[in-house]
């Protein structure tokens, strides 16, 4: 379920219909003929820096075409918009299926090519036989197709749902902003073909859900871990700023990490630290930080603290119980190299000491509150490891 956490994406398109009913808000902007091009040109100078091949593409290929149709290179294209926003669709959803990269690599290179023959194809057909939506009309299809009359005007609305549906996929697949961008934007192509929405609007919008989902990415580089994909180091000095009234600080830390590296390489230690970033997500309260290396911290708000005991050492326990089992003693390469599920190799066993303080009289500051964290996290790890440690 990660990719709800960008969920504010189509959130910001969701919420476009409801602000035009705002009084003192005036949406009449989207209308004007050249915001496409600045939002669109913005998300593709962005994404040069962030190396976002999925955004240049999208923005790219939605200014191609907005421009095309500036310049009246495409005849009769409002009677064909439905035909181009499936295609545009389709083509999102396929920039999906890629990794990001920079754009000037091979398979941008070969993403581009596609583009223009693309292009150049719709422009040769409409050259030498008008708009596309005449393709589609009676007399040019044979006999044989009169059975499915029905279905040549709903074609795009199909395009557009399929695009989405395939986004969606890719999306749960490979969460994340830029996926969830282009899944707005394909769904943003869907309520143009159903709606009949013009045209600036729809790709002035599509150049905010563009932007926002840059933004988005940007977000995640500051403040997440890109390992464990909890918050970093950074989202927590911003967080111990304004940390509420009342709270406890846990501080908890991998036993013996360093041997388990050394033992079955950093592969397996980086799967150990994605596993015990897991397991204190779903069992521990409060928020969750990656302070480094392989030492954790969590935020836990209000004044029970032994509430917060007993959850911490539920999850302590679970860590310590979790089945992480070796396929082969040999080393190898890529995920194979262990499951939790296969109980026929080697276990791994995993656990974790924890160090716990609460804000009081004397420990007014967070950083104070910090520090006693980390000195009963010492104390738990000097009598014993796998086990809780509380600064009284
Ligand atoms: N695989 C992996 N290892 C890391 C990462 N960050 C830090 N480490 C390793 O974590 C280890 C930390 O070792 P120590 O600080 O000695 O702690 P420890 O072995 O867990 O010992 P105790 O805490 O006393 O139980 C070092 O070997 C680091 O190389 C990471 O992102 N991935």
């Amino acid at each position: 379920m990660q990719w709800l956490r960008f969920s504010w994406i189509p959130g910001l398109l969701l919420g476009l219909p409801l602000v035009q009913y705002l009084p003192w808000l005036d949406l009449a902007f989207l209308h004007n003929a050249q915001l496409p091009f600045l939002l669109l040109v913005g998300a593709l100078l962005l994404s040069f820096f962030y190396h976002s091949s999925r955004v240049g593409l999208a923005a790219l290929l939605l200014m191609a075409f907005y421009g095309a149709t500036r310049l009246d290179w495409l005849l009769g294209w409002e009677q064909d918009l439905p035909i181009y926003l499936g295609l545009i669709a389709l083509n999102l959803m396929l920039f999906s299926c890629s990794r990001d990269r920079s754009i000037w690599g091979y398979l941008g290179g070969v993403w581009l090519m596609a583009l223009l023959g693309q292009g150049m194809g719709l422009f040769w057909v409409q050259q030498n036989f008008g708009p596309l939506l005449q393709q589609f009309s009676l007399p040019h299809l044979p006999a044989w197709s009169l059975a499915f009359e029905s279905f040549t005007s709903p074609l795009p609305l199909l395009a557009c749902m399929a695009a989405s549906m395939g986004a969606f996929a890719l999306l749960i697949l490979y969460p994340g902003p830029t996926a969830m961008g282009l899944l707005s934007c394909n769904l943003l192509m869907l309520y143009g073909v159903w709606s009949g929405m013009p045209l600036v609007p729809l790709m002035s919008v599509a150049g905010l859900l563009l932007l926002t989902s840059l933004l988005g990415s940007s977000y995640e580089l500051a403040f997440r871990d890109e390992l464990t994909g909890v918050k970093s180091r950074r989202a927590f000095r911003y967080q111990m700023l304004t940390p509420g009234w009342h709270y406890c600080i846990a501080m908890i830390d991998i036993d013996h990490f360093k041997k388990l590296n050394d033992r079955f390489g950093h592969q397996l230690g980086d799967q150990v630290l994605r596993m015990v970033a897991t397991q204190i997500a779903r069992y521990a309260p409060g928020q969750l930080f990656r302070y480094g290396g392989e030492e954790f911290v969590l935020l836990i708000p209000g004044r029970d603290r032994e509430a917060a005991e007993k959850q911490l050492e539920f999850m302590r326990e679970k860590i310590a119980s979790y089945p992480m089992h070796l396929r082969s003693g040999k080393r190898s390469s890529g995920n194979k190299f262990w499951r939790s599920e296969n109980r026929t190799g080697q276990q791994v066993k995993v656990t974790v000491s924890i160090g716990l303080a609460q804000k009081s009289r004397r420990l007014r500051r967070a950083e104070e509150i910090l520090k006693a964290a980390d000195q009963a996290l010492y104390k738990a790890k000097r009598s014993g490891r796998n086990r809780m440690s509380i600064h009284h």
